[in-house]
């Protein structure tokens, strides 16, 4: 579905990731692992369009998606929750949500999603900006659900947030893969967390895949050796 060649990428003269080569099936869960820093986050933009690879090539669905811009990928069905939400804080929820609908084909926010979160529909009136960390990160996550991506990007999900939420938002993984069927690759430091969600993984060090195997056959020594390194 989704697969990336010699990737690299960066910020002006640095660069951030190298020789990225990495694939998605169809339906699977890819989890990507690393420590800080190690370019994580310029990945998922590199996939989203957001920066520009100097190098390599993005294919979606065999397509060559390299030099499209992120509003056309999210039209072909590209969803993105991006590190730190930005959620914004003074439209109310449902306002948020419908900013989500713009990215695709959809036209009305779906009960579904509200079926994920139903908070969101009890605060659909407030602020984003009134929600507590977990609660805007589950407005990001059905932010990017309204618009029924074929694919989804979630970068760090469960960052700094509390167990019960991070428990939801497994369910809430596990149910969108199952049941919409929807590709994803997800940015996870937990490999506890990981390893209930995932099918797939992947471990980069400075800007490079320096480990990866199905989830069934991981090496958890290994992954906790780059994560602590
Ligand atoms: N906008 C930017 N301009 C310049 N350098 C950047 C920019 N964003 C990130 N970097 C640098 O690129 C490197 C990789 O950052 P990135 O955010 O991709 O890592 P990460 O693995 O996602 O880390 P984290 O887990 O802390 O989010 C870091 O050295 C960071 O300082």
């Amino acid at each position: 579905m989704l697969k990336l060649q010699g990737l690299e990428a960066g910020y002006d003269e640095s660069m951030v990731i190298r020789n990225i080569e990495l694939q998605v099936k169809d339906r699977q869960v890819v989890c990507i692992m690393g420590r800080n820093g190690v370019g994580k986050t310029t990945l998922l933009k590199t996939i989203m369009g957001i920066i520009s690879p100097r190098k390599g090539k993005v294919l979606f669905m065999e397509e060559d998606i390299t030099k499209k811009r992120p509003s056309q990928r999210a039209q072909q069905g590209i969803g993105y929750v991006p590190q730190g939400r930005e959620i914004f804080p003074k439209l109310s929820v449902y306002e948020n949500l419908l900013i989500g609908l713009e990215a695709g084909k959809e036209k009305k926010v779906k009960e579904e999603v509200y079926a994920y979160f139903p908070i969101l529909k009890e605060f659909r009136k407030r602020n984003g900006g009134d929600l507590s960390g977990g609660q805007q990160q589950q407005l990001a996550i059905a932010r990017a659900l309204v618009s029924n991506p074929s694919f989804l990007l979630l970068d760090e999900p469960t960052e700094g947030i509390q167990p019960n939420i991070v428990e939801q938002i497994q369910e809430v993984i596990k149910d969108v893969k199952h049941t919409l069927h929807t590709s994803m690759i997800l940015v996870e430091q937990d490999l506890e967390f990981v390893k209930s969600v995932a099918d797939y993984v992947y471990v980069i060090d400075h800007g490079s895949i320096v480990y990866e195997n199905s989830v069934d056959q991981i090496n958890d020594d290994e992954v906790y050796h780059y994560l602590s390194v």
